[in-house]
C-alpha cells in the first residue's frame, strides 16, 4: 500500500479526543491551547509583520480556539479585534474567552458589526468547526456570505481569510456546505489557509470543500498517535501534494517491485496488452502504451484491428504491434501466460470493446477498463457480473453516472438543511467498488479510489489543473496498466498511477500536453527508487 496520511471523520476525531481526555493523557484545555497557539504561529508565518486582525469566534470549541488565536496574536504585538457570541460556551472555551477578556473586549458577532468595523488585514474564521449540526442560517449565514464577497465590500476579505479547522458551514465529512444553494456557493468564503488538527478530514479534500480550504496545514496538538487503529472502519487515506514525493511514501515491497534487479529479464517485469481501435483514435491507445512502457512494463504490445495497423507504424519503436480482429484472435494471444495485464478502452471504440470484453474478463488477468470499455459496460449490464477484483475502472464523472446510475442518482438532489445531505464521493466510490467488485477510480482534481474491501484513497491534484487536457486520462490508464503488468495489486496500481500522473504534471508545469506526461516518468522513478 501507498503510505498516505490517515484521514479521520469528525466522529473518529471526537472519539480520539474524548479517549485521550478520558485516559488522562491530555486535557481539553491543553488541546485547545495547542490548537490555537499552532494556528496563531502559522498565521504569523504567513504574514510576518504585525498586522491588524479580526477574529470571529463562534459558540463552541472552534470559537474557543479563536480566543486562543486572538490572545497569541495580541501577545505577539498584533492589533486584535474579536467578534464573539453571548452563548455560554463549554468550560474550556469559556476559560479561553475569559483569558482574552483580560486583554481586550468582545464585540457582537453580527453582520452589522462586521460591516461597521474598519477593514482589517486578516480575518480569522473560528465560528464553526467539526461541531456543525445543521445548516448555518440567519445572521451567521450573512456573515459567511459577506466574507465570501457577496456585498459591495468584497475586496476587504479576498485573500485575507484564515480558517480554524475549516471554513465555517463546511461539513467536514462530506466536503459539502449543507443548505447552500449554487447561487450562495459562488459567495462561499475561501480561506487562504486552513489550520486543522491531528489529521485531515474528508471535507478538506473533497469538492467543494477543498476549493474553500486554501493551503491546508495539519498541526499536531498532542493527541496520541492512532494511525491504523481507528477500527472497524476500513482505511481512508489522503495522498496530497504537501507530502514530499519520495520512496518513503511507498512501502518497501512496492518500491522493490518497481526497481529492476540485475538478474531480472524483461518478462519478469510483465507484458501489457493495449487494445487499440480504429485509425481515427489511434493516438489514445498509443499514449496508454507509451506510459505503460515508461513505467517499466517489460513488454507492451498494442493490438489494433488489422485494417488500422498502418496507423501504428510509428514511434515508440519499443512498442510491439499485433493485430486482433476478433475474440478468437484475442483468446489465442491470451493463451500466453506471460501476458500480465490488459488495457481496454482508450481509442478502442464501443462496439469493439463490447465484443472483446467478455474474453478479457474471462481471462481473469489484471485489467484496466477506461473510456469506451466503460461505456460498453454501462450499455451491457451482463458484463458487470464478470468484473473481478483484479479489474481497475477509471471513469470520469460522466462515465461514473452511466456505470452506476443508482449511486449517481443519490447525488445532486439540491441543497438540504441536513448534514451530509447526499453521499460523499467516498461513500459513492465505496458503494461502486463493492457493487462492481472492481477497484474504482473516479477521476478529477479530487480523485477518489476505492477497493471492494472498502479501503479508500483521496488523491488531491488541485494544484495541477493543466492535467485537464485531451489524452491525459489515456496516460493515466497506461501508467496503471504498466503497474498492473508489473504485478502491483490493483488498488496500489490505481493509487500509485494517480500519484505518478499528477507528479508528472507537476514536474512539467503549465503548457502540458498528454504526450509530455510519460516523458516525466523516468525522473519520477528515479526519485522513487533512490
Ligand atoms: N476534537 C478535538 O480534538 C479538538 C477540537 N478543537 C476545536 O473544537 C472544534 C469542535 O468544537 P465543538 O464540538 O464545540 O463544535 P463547534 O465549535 O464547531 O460548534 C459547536 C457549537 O455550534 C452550535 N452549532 C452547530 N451548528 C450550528 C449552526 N448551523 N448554527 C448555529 N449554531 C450551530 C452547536 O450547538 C454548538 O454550540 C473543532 O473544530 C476544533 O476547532 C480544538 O480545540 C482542539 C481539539
Ligand atoms: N482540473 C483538474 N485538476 C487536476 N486534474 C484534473 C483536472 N481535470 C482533469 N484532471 C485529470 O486529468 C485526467 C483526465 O482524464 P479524462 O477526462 O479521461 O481525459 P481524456 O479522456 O482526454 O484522456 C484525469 O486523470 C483527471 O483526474
Ligand atoms: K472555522
Amino acid at each position: 500500500m501507498l503510505i498516505g496520511s490517515e484521514i479521520l471523520t469528525s466522529a473518529q476525531m471526537r472519539a480520539i479526543e474524548s479517549d485521550a481526555i478520558g485516559s488522562g493523557a491530555v486535557t481539553g484545555l491543553a488541546l485547545m491551547e495547542q490548537a490555537g497557539a499552532a494556528a496563531a504561529a502559522l498565521i504569523q508565518q504567513a504574514t510576518p509583520s504585525p498586522k491588524d486582525v479580526i477574529v470571529l469566534c463562534g459558540p463552541g470549541n472552534n470559537g474557543g480556539d479563536g480566543y486562543v488565536v486572538a490572545r497569541h496574536l495580541h501577545d505577539a504585538g498584533w492589533s486584535v479585534r474579536v467578534l464573539g457570541m453571548d452563548n455560554t460556551p463549554g468550560a474550556d472555551a469559556a476559560h479561553m474567552k475569559d483569558m482574552w477578556l483580560k486583554r481586550g473586549q468582545i464585540r457582537p458577532l453580527s453582520d452589522a458589526q462586521l460591516m461597521c468595523e474598519p477593514p482589517a488585514n486578516i480575518y480569522v474564521d473560528a465560528i464553526f468547526g467539526t461541531g456543525l449540526t445543521r445548516k448555518v442560517a440567519g445572521d451567521l449565514h450573512r456573515i459567511l456570505l459577506r466574507l465570501g464577497g457577496r456585498n459591495d465590500d468584497a475586496e476587504r476579505y479576498s485573500g485575507r481569510i484564515y480558517a480554524i479547522d475549516c471554513i465555517s458551514g463546511l461539513d467536514l465529512d462530506s466536503g459539502q456546505m449543507p443548505g447552500w444553494s449554487s447561487e450562495h456557493m459562488q459567495h462561499a468564503p475561501r480561506a487562504n489557509m486552513t489550520v486543522a488538527f491531528h489529521r485531515p478530514k474528508p471535507g478538506h479534500l473533497l469538492r467543494p470543500g477543498c476549493l474553500l480550504t486554501g493551503d491546508l496545514q495539519i498541526v499536531d496538538i498532542g493527541l496520541p498517535e492512532t494511525k491504523g487503529t481507528v477500527s472497524p472502519a476500513p482505511p481512508l487515506q489522503a495522498i496530497w501534494p504537501q507530502f514530499p514525493f519520495s520512496r518513503s511514501q511507498v512501502r518497501p515491497a512496492i518500491a522493490q517491485r518497481l526497481a529492476k534487479s540485475p538478474l531480472d529479464h524483461k518478462f519478469r517485469h510483465g507484458h501489457a496488452l493495449v487494445i487499440a481501435g480504429g485509425a481515427e483514435h489511434a493516438g489514445a491507445a498509443r499514449l496508454a502504451a507509451r506510459a505503460a512502457l515508461r513505467i517499466g512494463a517489460g513488454l507492451v504490445t498494442i493490438c489494433p484491428p488489422s485494417q488500422a495497423m498502418p496507423e501504428h507504424n510509428t514511434t515508440p519503436d519499443a512498442l510491439m504491434r499485433h493485430p486482433v480482429d476478433d475474440t478468437q484472435e484475442l483468446q489465442d494471444l491470451l493463451a500466453d501466460p506471460r501476458i500480465t495485464a490488459i488495457c481496454i478502452g482508450p481509442g478502442c471504440g464501443i462496439a469493439r470493446a463490447t465484443a472483446l470484453l467478455p474474453a478479457i474478463l474471462a481471462a481473469g488477468r489484471p485489467c484496466l477498463l477506461d473510456a469506451d470499455a466503460l461505456t460498453a459496460l454501462s450499455r451491457d449490464r451482463s458484463l458487470f457480473a464478470r468484473l473481478h477484483e483484479k479489474c481497475v475502472m477509471t471513469p470520469h464523472e460522466g462515465e461514473f453516472s452511466r456505470l452506476f446510475p443508482n449511486i449517481a442518482a443519490k447525488q445532486g438532489r439540491g441543497p438540504t438543511d441536513q448534514l451530509t445531505p447526499t453521499p460523499s464521493r467516498i461513500d459513492m466510490l465505496r458503494m461502486a467498488a463493492h457493487q462492481s467488485n472492481a477497484v474504482t477510480l473516479l477521476k478529477g482534481p479530487d480523485t477518489v479510489i476505492a477497493a471492494p474491501t472498502g479501503a479508500c484513497y483521496i488523491h488531491t491534484a488541485l494544484d495541477v489543473p493543466w492535467l485537464a487536457t485531451a489524452g491525459s486520462g489515456d496516460t493515466l490508464a497506461g501508467i496503471a496498466t504498466g503497474l498492473l503488468a508489473r504485478s502491483l495489486p490493483a488498488t496500489d496500481a490505481a493509487a500509485l498511477a494517480a500519484l505518478i500522473h499528477a507528479s508528472a504534471a507537476r514536474k512539467f508545469g503549465p503548457g502540458l500536453i498528454a504526450d509530455d506526461l510519460p516523458e516525466q516518468i523516468p525522473a519520477i522513478l528515479q526519485m522513487l527508487l533512490t
